[in-house]
């Protein structure tokens, strides 16, 4: 019999206080030296009743921003590109204001406007509206300049999608190649992530997949199987699809220094506060969960149409959590979901 595993109990708890607030399904999967833990609850699949499956692929949303500040970070550490220059300098004319650094995109303090506001104020008609549309990243960088910009350049945090489809334009003009090619190149193939992959603008999960269900803004009403989207509203700001177990090995790599110099991990994980408790921080393309045992993880969190992921790992990239819920637009499903990371690294026993 396995070794006691309090936290994983702990675990289980929050997987399925995430089923009792809507997600039809959810797991988790632990991994610390020598071990790999999971918990699996509910189904992925509500119309064959499936059982969830923890080798199941799903869309992680912006835990893919964190795909992309790796990429870029990676050219950084080439001298590809320089963090504190404007983005002007390598996407001549993009934005409106020069004084717009590289980095102010990987530390969401560039002001620029997040389209997506807009874009799902009304949750089922903007994402149906969008669901099979293809748009250009030049298009969704317009979406947002045609909104008011929310900060000046570098002086507060204000979480934008945006930033991260200019971080994408960024990967394209600096590696003359689309992002797909690099995140294949530089993460998916050299950390054998078999379950990972950027498709856009195809709508399928490949394989063993999650099916995704979006909760209506209306209460009471059907949940919208969201399944299968273009995506094409994220791309390099939300279209990775992935699995537990690819989750574990990107930021265990991550956080154990494999893709990056220990320097521009160092400058990743230098984070400032996102949240008046000093518990929740941001780094470049990278969150930072301050837990109440003390333990300190990084990672990012994902909230696409049908799905809610976390995938975190200690700063020495030995122990890891990933975390999914195959529901969206549902905070109380989301914030259970989140005792995963508790229950997890701290060990704590369920309430
Ligand atoms: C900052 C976040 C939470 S939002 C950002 C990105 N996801 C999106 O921008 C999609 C927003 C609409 C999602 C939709 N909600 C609505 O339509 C509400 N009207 C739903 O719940 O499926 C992602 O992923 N990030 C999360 C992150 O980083 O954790």
């Amino acid at each position: 019999p396995a070794a006691p595993a309090p936290g994983m109990d702990g675990v289980a708890a929050a997987l399925t206080a995430a089923m009792a607030e809507g997600a039809p399904g959810a797991m988790a999967r632990y991994t610390a030296p020598g071990e790999v833990r999971v918990r699996t609850a509910g189904v992925r699949d509500r119309v064959s009743g499936a059982p969830m499956d923890i080798r199941a692929r799903f869309r992680i949303g912006s835990v893919s921003k964190t795909f992309s500040s790796v990429v870029l970070l990676q050219l950084a550490d080439e001298g590809r590109v320089e963090l504190d220059r404007p983005v002007d300098d390598y996407l001549p004319g993009l934005l409106p204001d020069d004084r717009i650094t590289v980095r102010h995109l990987l530390t969401h303090r560039s002001g620029l406007a997040d389209y997506t506001e807009a874009m799902f104020h009304r949750t089922v008609p903007g994402f149906e509206a969008v669901r099979n549309r293809v748009f250009s990243y030049q298009e969704l960088v317009g979406l947002s300049l045609a909104a008011p910009r929310t900060t000046e350049p570098g002086v507060a945090y204000k979480y934008s999608n945006t930033n991260f489809v200019v971080v994408g334009m960024l990967i394209e003009k600096l590696t003359g190649r689309p992002v797909a090619e690099a995140y294949d190149s530089r993460i998916v193939k050299p950390l054998g992530l078999r379950q990972t992959s950027y498709v856009h603008p195809d709508t399928r999960i490949e394989g063993l997949r999650v099916r995704g269900y979006l909760h209506p803004d209306e209460a009471g009403a059907p949940l919208v199987d969201s399944t299968e989207q273009t995506a094409s509203w994220a791309q390099s700001a939300g279209a990775v699809i992935s699995s537990p177990a690819d989750l574990n090995t990107f930021t265990s790599a991550l956080m154990g220094g494999r893709l990056l110099s220990p320097a521009m991990l160092g400058a990743m994980t230098t984070v400032t506060p996102t949240d008046t408790a000093n518990t929740r921080f941001y780094g470049l393309g990278l969150r930072r969960y301050d837990l109440s045992c003390g333990t300190q993880v990084y990672g990012h969190t994902g909230t696409v149409q049908g799905y809610y992921t976390y995938a975190f790992s200690t700063r020495d990239g030995r122990r890891s959590l990933s975390a999914m819920a195959n529901t969206s637009n549902r905070g109380e499903a989301n914030t259970a979901l989140g005792g995963t990371l508790e229950a997890a690294f701290c060990g704590t026993q369920p309430a």
